[in-house]
């Protein structure tokens, strides 16, 4: 199914959208259909950017920079360098993160504006069909109707069903952003991708730190050599990992955070100054009565689409709001899609794109297609290069040496069918690893091509010079 433009004819009226959220497909995909003649209005409740530049990807990774001065300054000893005493100045780490927020949210809300998008300061509900009501932020409702709806409205730190957990003052990703003092002893709840950024941040900064997760271990989607090496940095540096632990209830006791927890039959109570919840996030759909528009919800709350996002007719859902990987780069990989089957008819089915991500620890953990344990599920004969970052010369020089480099070959085509990089720079590694894959070429190509010395991409020579593991294709059944 294609569209056109009806603007395109200057007889006919400009096509209408409606745009619910000024997240990472939001705010692109308003401006590309204004810029191309529609009339668009964009509805955002709170800050243009959304999640990754306001409270997310942007303020964390500015954040961990702070803490990785630190843990250079603390560790430079170690290069022969004596820093002295390291002082962590929370107010001014804080000031410069919202300093650069402050930046993107301006550059982003004057970006759709220059596009020519009419911008609404307000929180959306469907009221019918393509039907909208805005409740202003500055007062009053307005009722808009479209030809097109767009949602892209994100998803919210997910609470979990802790007795006492709202009454201890625990934050959420959002609220930790904003703390002035730093926690004598932060407990995490969660140990997925937001706790392990924070965990090592703020064991850098100078805090005490507990991890506690209900898994039997981190990570689970990640082969378990590569989770267990990256957790035994992050005790090396200080962080505790309560695994395989529930959280039963929270209270507060002369001016602490008591937190009663059971590891196996082990009950336990620790005691923190704060308590982070990490636990999951869920799509913002709660008020937005969706159904009104013919959409329907899945069992996690987010917004059911086809192979192309489109979630009722002419309706169409982008980002977090429809389940599945949560990145920014996935939402506005959405925005392209839409913006292409819309704007230049050519469509594409959103489940064939690799989905890269990293995981901004450091060492960073870089990861696409498939890991080892994705291999064995294939059925089909695979070799499995692994390269330990001991060995990589430009790791050993700069004394960065936890981790490995890992990559599945497709043993009949010799293709790469997936990389992990847990290093230093492990993402911008694994990145040179999907742009050859992108490209097609194979390990043989790798294996010999001229990369710049000492380079941490030099050493993908070495990687494939290893001798593999190899994977028949039988061994999930055996
Ligand atoms: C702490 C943290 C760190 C992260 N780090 C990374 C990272 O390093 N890399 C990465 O790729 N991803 C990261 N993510 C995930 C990433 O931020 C999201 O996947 C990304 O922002 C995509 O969001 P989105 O476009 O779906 O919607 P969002 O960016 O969440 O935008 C949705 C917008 O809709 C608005 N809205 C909601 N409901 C309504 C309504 N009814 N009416 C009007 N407006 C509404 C919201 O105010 C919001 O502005 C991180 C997330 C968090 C929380
Ligand atoms: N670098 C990045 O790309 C990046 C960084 C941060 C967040 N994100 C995105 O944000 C999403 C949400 O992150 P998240 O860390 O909140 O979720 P997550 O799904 O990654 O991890 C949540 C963890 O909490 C555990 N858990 C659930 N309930 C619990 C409970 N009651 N007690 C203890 N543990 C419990 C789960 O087992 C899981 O390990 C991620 O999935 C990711 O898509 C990406």
């Amino acid at each position: 199914m294609t569209h056109s433009n009806k603007s395109s004819d200057p007889s006919s009226p400009a096509t209408t959208a409606l745009v619910i959220g000024a997240g990472q497909a939001g705010g692109p995909l308003a401006g590309a259909l204004a810029k191309a003649g529609w009339q668009v209005t964009l509805i955002e409740r709170e800050h243009v950017g959304g999640t990754c530049i306001n409270e997310g990807c942007t303020p964390t990774k500015a954040m961990i920079a702070s803490a990785r001065a630190a843990h250079v300054a603390r560790t430079s000893g170690a290069l022969g360098v004596s820093a002295g005493p390291v002082q962590v100045d929370l107010n001014g780490i804080v000031d410069r993160v919202q300093g650069i927020v402050k930046d993107f949210r301006e550059g982003s809300r004057s970006g759709v504006l220059k596009a020519g998008v009419e911008l609404l300061d307000g929180q959306a509900r469907f009221t019918g069909v393509r039907q909208v009501e805005v409740t202003l932020n500055g007062g009053g409702t307005r009722q808009l109707s479209a030809d097109y709806v767009f949602i892209n409205a994100g998803a919210s730190p997910r609470w979990p069903e802790l007795p006492g957990v709202r009454d201890v003052g625990a934050m959420t990703s959002r609220d930790i952003l904003l703390l002035r003092e730093l926690p004598a002893h932060l407990l995490i709840l969660g140990g997925g991708y937001i706790s392990l950024e924070f965990a090592q941040l703020y064991a850098r900064l100078g805090s005490r730190v507990t991890v506690v997760e209900t898994g039997e271990r981190l990570l689970p989607r990640e082969d378990e050599d590569v989770a267990a090496a990256l957790q035994t940095v992050l005790e090396d540096e200080g962080v505790t990992f309560l695994l395989g632990a529930e959280a039963i209830q929270t209270h507060k006791k002369d001016g602490e955070i008591k937190l009663d927890i059971r590891q196996g039959n082990e009950p336990q109570t620790l005691t923190g100054s704060h308590l982070l919840v990490a636990v999951g996030r869920t799509p913002n759909t709660g008020g937005l009565n969706v159904e009104a528009t013919g959409a329907k919800l899945g069992k996690h709350g987010e917004i059911v689409v086809d192979q192309h996002l489109r979630a009722a007719e002419n309706v169409y859902a982008l980002g977090d709001i429809k389940g599945g990987p949560a990145f920014t780069h996935i939402s506005y990989d959405d925005f392209r899609i839409v913006r292409d089957a819309l704007l230049h008819g050519k469509e594409r089915d959103f489940h064939e794109r690799p989905v890269p991500y990293t995981l901004f620890t450091d060492p960073q953990l870089g990861r696409v297609g498939l890991d080892r344990q994705g291999a064995r599920k294939l059925g089909r004969p695979t070799r499995i290069y692994t390269l330990p970052m001991s060995s990589v010369a430009r790791a050993i020089e700069t004394g960065e040496t936890a981790g490995l480099m890992r990559c599945v070959v497709d043993d009949a085509t010799d293709l790469l069918l997936g990389a992990t990089v847990l290093g230093s720079e492990g993402g911008e590694v694994m990145s040179a690893l999907q742009l050859a894959m992108i490209g097609g070429l194979s390990s043989a190509d790798l294996r010999n091509a001229t990369l710049s010395h000492p380079t941490l991409c030099e050493s993908i020579n070495n990687l494939f010079m290893g001798k593999p593991e190899t994977l028949s294709g039988k061994e999930e059944n055996g």
